[in-house]
Order: C-alpha cells, then structure tokens, then sequence
C-alpha cells in the first residue's frame, strides 16, 4: 500500500543522515528526557526555522539540534523512527550515514552512537522488511588529524561499518585534505563514498573518485558544469546520490521544476534519487520520489530506472541474491496501486 503523496515503488536510500531524521517532535521528547534546553518555545517555532540560505545555514541548525541525542536508546529511538517511516514509502535497502564526531565533540562516545544505531539496524529486516549498512561520515571542516582519530576511535566497532564517507561544509574542505584516512580505512576493508560538487566545483568530485578512490559520488550536482567529466563518470557506471528536495532547500537549484535529473538520466549518469535529510528538507524518499515525478514529468520506465538504479548502486554485494529480488520487484510493480492525492 502507498501513502498519499509518495511513490511506494521498492528502492534503495543511499543518501540518508540519520541526525537528519530527527523530526521535531522526537527532538523535543528527547529534549524534555535528557533534560537539554532547545532554543524554540515548541515544534511549530523549529520548524518555522527550517527555512535555509544555504548549507551552512542549514549545518548550523543541524548541529544544535543533534544536542538532544545522548543515550544509545536516543540512537536506537532515532534509528528505528527512520526505518518505519523509510519502510512505509517502499524503502528495502538502507545506507545509512552517521556523524561520529559531532557526537565524540559534545562528549558522547563513539560506542554509544554505534551501538545505538545498530540496535535498531539490526531488528530492521525482521520489524521493517528494510536490510541496511552504516556509513561513517568525515567532518570535512574538521582536520584531517581529527578524522583519523575518529577512524582509530571506531576500530572496535568496523564490523558494523561497511563505508566512510565525507560531509559537512564542502567549500574551501577539498576532499584531497582526506587522502591518508581514505587510505586508512581502505586498508581496512571499509568501501568509500564521499560528499562532492554539492556546492563544490566539479573538480572536487574528480579529487573524490582519483584520489580519495571512492567508489559512489554522493550529490554530484556540479559534474553538469563539466562535460568530460560526465562523460567519464557515465563510462566508468559511477553511481550518483542525488537530493532533489535537499538542493532546492539548499539553494543549489531555484524550483524543483529546474533540477537537472532527467538531463543528467539523458547523458547516461547513473543517478539515484534521495532524501539527505527529510526532517529538514520536507520529505523522505518516496514523497521525494512523487516530487520529481510531478515537477520533471518523470513517467513509470524513468522512476523505475531510478529504483532499480539504487540498488544496482548499493553495497548489497554480500547479498547478490537479495539484490535480484528487489530488482525483479522494481520490474514486476503495478504502479496502479499508488493512490491518487
Ligand atoms: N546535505 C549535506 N551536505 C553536507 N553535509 C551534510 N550533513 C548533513 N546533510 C548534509
Ligand atoms: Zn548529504
């Protein structure tokens, strides 16, 4: 069944952070348990703020937000609100980003975090029908030496881990400032991905696949800017995380109606479409999903490529068998049941 208003279609999120799930309602009901003052009277004032410039505006809010989250329970609590909500908008498969060090930095441990997020991550397949990996997000505006820290500080915890990744404010934090944590955690056996060309040039992005090696693009955005540069990552079957709803938030693109996706789709980029964070930017993946159908005249065989995209594009390698059966789901779905608004 769908809900109204959202494309329940199987799919992937690949592009989700988990501190952008909080939904005002969770973040006061944490506030109140663990006895932390927000800066808004109640929930209608923090979301009359979630009207944003720009990243930073956005990351400055998200920031203060996540003071809330204290306990594993909170991470678990969080986690599993996610997973229901993902669950209900057709989400099968779930990769999820979290940010270590914006935790560690208010004096909660690293353990706390992951065992809280892995409580709920690991009831997801039997309570939800949704099967997930964590990825463990670089602070980009933070020093290279913090993010090696970071990676020391999770080694008793990697086999909850399956990738890095690298988010934060992206302008002026090249990802080649990252080059020897990649490799650390290459070393590993950790799969990488990184944030770049969200507000970075393109020339970011080439720095992420050459010399971070990264094997997924999250956004992108800014590879239209450089034509070889879609050429190269159309050939090499780079897969790209895109965000819609989070761009036209974000004001890397005016309307909705301007999003470059289906040119992008035209020149044989590999894209999947995501909610980055949908407590903030006004939906999760399916009403994403039902968003770009509406305002880019997507019709059923482009959704569908959408779909089948995120998992082609996912970490489910570990489970091939898996991955054809969502696939084969993506083909046979009638999209007759959606519901008519
Ligand atoms: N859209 C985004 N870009 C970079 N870092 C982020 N952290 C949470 N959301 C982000
Ligand atoms: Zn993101």
């Amino acid at each position: 069944m769908s809900e109204a208003g959202s494309v329940s279609l199987p799919k992937a999120e690949l592009h989700v952070h988990i501190e952008g799930t909080l939904e005002p309602e969770l973040a006061f009901a944490l506030a109140r348990r663990n006895a932390v003052e927000l800066p808004f009277p109640d929930t209608e004032a923090l979301r009359r703020a979630y009207l944003f410039e720009d990243l930073q505006s956005f990351l400055d809010l998200y920031y203060r937000l996540m003071a809330v989250l204290r306990t594993e329970d909170d991470f678990a609590e969080l986690a599993d609100a996610y997973l229901e909500r993902a669950a209900a908008q057709g989400v099968r498969h779930a990769e999820i980003f979290f940010d270590p060090q914006a935790h560690t930095a208010r004096g909660v441990p690293i353990g706390t975090v992951i065992e809280g997020l892995a409580r709920a991550l690991d009831a997801s397949e039997r309570r939800h029908g949704v099967s997930t990996r964590l990825i463990m997000c670089f602070l980009r505006d933070e020093s290279a030496e913090s993010a090696l820290r970071t990676l020391e500080e999770a080694k008793p915890y990697l086999r909850r881990i399956t990738a890095v990744g690298l988010d934060s404010a992206e302008v002026g934090h090249p990802p080649s400032k990252f080059r020897e944590v990649y490799e650390a955690a290459g070393a590993l056996g950790l799969r990488k991905v990184a944030h770049a060309g969200e507000e970075g040039p393109p020339s970011y992005i080439t720095e992420a696949l050459d010399v971070l090696g990264v094997e997924r693009v999250d956004h992108g955005l800014r590879c239209m800017e450089d034509e070889a540069l879609v050429e190269r990552l159309a050939r090499e079957r780079i897969p790209l995380t895109l965000c819609p709803l989070s761009n036209v938030r974000l004001r890397a693109i005016g309307v909705l109606e301007d999003h470059p996706l289906p040119r992008m789709m035209d020149a044989g980029l590999l894209c999947t479409v995501n909610s980055d964070d949908p407590a903030y930017f006004g939906g999760y993946v399916g009403d994403t999903f039902h968003a770009v159908r509406e305002a880019l005249a997507l019709d059923e065989e482009r959704l569908r490529e959408l779909a089948r995209n995120s998992f082609l594009a996912s970490f489910l390698e570990d489970d091939e068998e898996r991955r054809a059966r969502l696939i084969a789901e993506v083909d046979a779905y009638d999209f007759t049941v959606e519901l008519p608004e």
